[in-house]
């Protein structure tokens, strides 16, 4: 956020030194003296300086978005003018090994940019606020404040400011530390308190190379991956938003969470782990999203259960049927529930709203890729779906050279046999060869894992034979009931034969006697 004022007359010393003293002491007085107050101060202060002065707040004017430029230039000021500093505040930075000093609140510094010297104020204030309910509430709101005399105000507006914003994105995306972010609910939605979206540092070590899965398939993926990231100029020739959908699917165990670590470590890119049943409706979903950063990816898992988005496909009895049976037991629960529907979702992902950050992946997780409604998926909205399967022999080879350090054993036909005879996910094989001891090698692992699969083919095959007599039971009961049936009907029929016949006999008998 920028804000500038005009102040003449007195030195930007003097005027710096009135800025860092209102700041302080405004707080302590009583907030509608003090908004009277500082009208008259700065009008004052803009009587008697040279001196311009913006202003540059941490959050933007409706308070619930951190503005991307005060960050820009904290960075900028940490690396070239704080060191300058008197007052130094020590950040924890990215591999924790060396500190990152910025400016104290309440400090100057100076800086010189084509022999103009300009001077940087970072603020501090505190805000009062009262609730509905009467609780007071106090939060800090902090800005920066550039100050130079009027004559370059040209040049300070038109090159300086860019120089500075660039120069702090640039230091930003260097000093990056890739996070994980997940929503939170919308009561938490302001400045003061988590934002939308609470954050912690994210270092899964998962990548490509230890993802078990087949060789083609991972290569394809990787160069679908790096021809999106440079894909910016292609993008908007074709007139397509910068975003690329993936569908992952596939039974549990197979490494959907696994792959979206990967391509997070494969592009440098943040995850944003949207939790769908805590966002109460379509215009927060809306809002959610466009507060993530572009160069991110996000993800709803198992969206088959995050919401009921086929639920608006069913026909006007079912849905009177279903109302009927579950009323009263869901009343108070569904004022909780989150009303976000298909459409929405659709719309937020795939509309004019999702033009409004560039180099996004949206990647929805599935283990069950047919109950999902076909306008979820179709392509243009997910453009890449992936199955992720059971562990075959190239996958497991993958496991093998990450958990036991090995390329080949003498158990490996046996294994590639077993694996393509059996369906065990990538989850079980790896926890199969992990070493349970420092006695365990490579080999008493790989015949562990020889051991279980046989197992797991021996159940299955039981669980086959087990299904198959069912089967032929229920076949054999239908059969039956169908015969009984057929033999009963004929029963009826002889039964209403005979008795036809008495009817006509006795029917004759009369006539003859008459
Ligand atoms: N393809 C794989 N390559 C490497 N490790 C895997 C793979 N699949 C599973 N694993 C291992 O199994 C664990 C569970 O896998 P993951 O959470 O990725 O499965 P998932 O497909 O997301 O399952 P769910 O459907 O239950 O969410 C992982 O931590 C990882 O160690
Ligand atoms: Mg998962």
């Amino acid at each position: 956020m920028l804000e500038t004022v005009t102040i003449w007359g007195i030195t930007s010393k003097t005027v710096s030194t009135f800025m860092v003293i209102w700041a302080v002491y405004s707080q302590y007085i009583p907030r509608h003296i003090r908004s009277q107050l500082e009208i008259y101060f700065y009008k004052l202060l803009g009587w008697l300086s040279f001196y311009v002065h913006i202003k540059f707040t941490e959050h933007t004017d409706e308070g619930l978005k951190r503005s991307e430029n005060y960050d820009h230039i904290r960075n900028y000021l940490s690396t070239n003018t704080a060191a300058r500093a008197q007052r130094l505040k020590a950040n924890e930075s990215k591999n924790s090994k060396s500190l990152v000093l910025s400016m104290d609140d309440h400090e100057e510094v100076e800086d010189v940019f084509n022999g103009v010297k300009v001077k940087w104020h970072s603020n501090l204030k505190e805000i009062q606020t009262q609730s509905n309910y009467g609780r007071n509430t106090s939060y800090e709101r902090r800005y920066f404040t550039l100050t130079f005399h009027r004559r370059h105000r040209g040049m300070i507006i038109e090159s300086y400011i860019t120089h500075v914003l660039r120069e702090g994105k640039a230091i930003g995306v260097r000093n990056r530390e890739r996070k994980l972010y997940t929503n939170n609910s919308s009561s938490e939605w302001y400045p003061w308190m988590s934002g939308k979206w609470s954050n912690v540092p994210f270092h899964h070590p998962a990548t490509f190379d230890t993802l078990a899965m087949d060789p083609e398939k991972k290569e394809r993926i990787k160069k679908d991956l790096v021809k999106f990231s440079k894909g910016k100029d292609y993008y908007k020739k074709v007139g397509k938003p910068w975003k690329r959908g993936y569908l992952l699917f596939g039974p549990p165990g197979t490494g959907k969470s696994t792959m979206i670590s990967a391509i997070s470590n494969f592009l440098d890119y943040d995850v944003y782990d949207l939790e769908l049943t805590t966002v109460m409706d379509n215009s927060e979903l809306k809002k959610l999203l466009l507060d993530t950063q572009g160069k991110s990816i996000v993800v709803i898992e198992d969206i088959d259960c995050s919401l009921d988005l086929t639920g608006q496909r069913k026909t006007k009895k079912e849905e009177d049927e279903e109302e009927d049976k579950e009323k009263k037991k869901e009343k108070k629960e569904d004022e909780k529930k989150s009303k976000v529907t298909l459409s929405g979702l659709l719309n937020s992902i795939d509309g004019l709203w999702s033009a409004c950050s560039d180099e996004k992946i949206v990647i929805f997780t599935t283990n069950f890729v047919d109950k999902l409604d076909p306008a979820l998926i179709r392509r243009g909205r997910m453009d890449n779906h992936i199955e992720m399967s059971y562990c075959r022999f190239e996958a497991f080879k993958v496991l093998a050279k990450n958990y036991l350090e090995i390329e080949s054993h003498e158990l490996y036909g046996d294994i590639k046999r077993l694996l393509e005879e059996t369906d065990m996910s990538p989850a079980d094989v790896a926890e199969t060869l992990m070493p349970k001891s420092d006695e365990e090698d490579a080999d008493v692992c790989i015949k562990r894992l020889v051991k279980t699969v046989e197992e797991e083919k021996e159940k299955a095959r039981k669980v086959a034979e087990e299904e198959e007599k069912n089967k032929a039971e229920k076949e054999e009961k239908r059969k039956n009931k169908k015969e009984e049936e057929a033999e009963k009907k004929k029963e009826e029929e002889e039964e209403k034969k005979v008795k036809g016949s008495e009817e006509n006999g006795d029917l004759s008998e009369k006539n003859g006697t008459n």
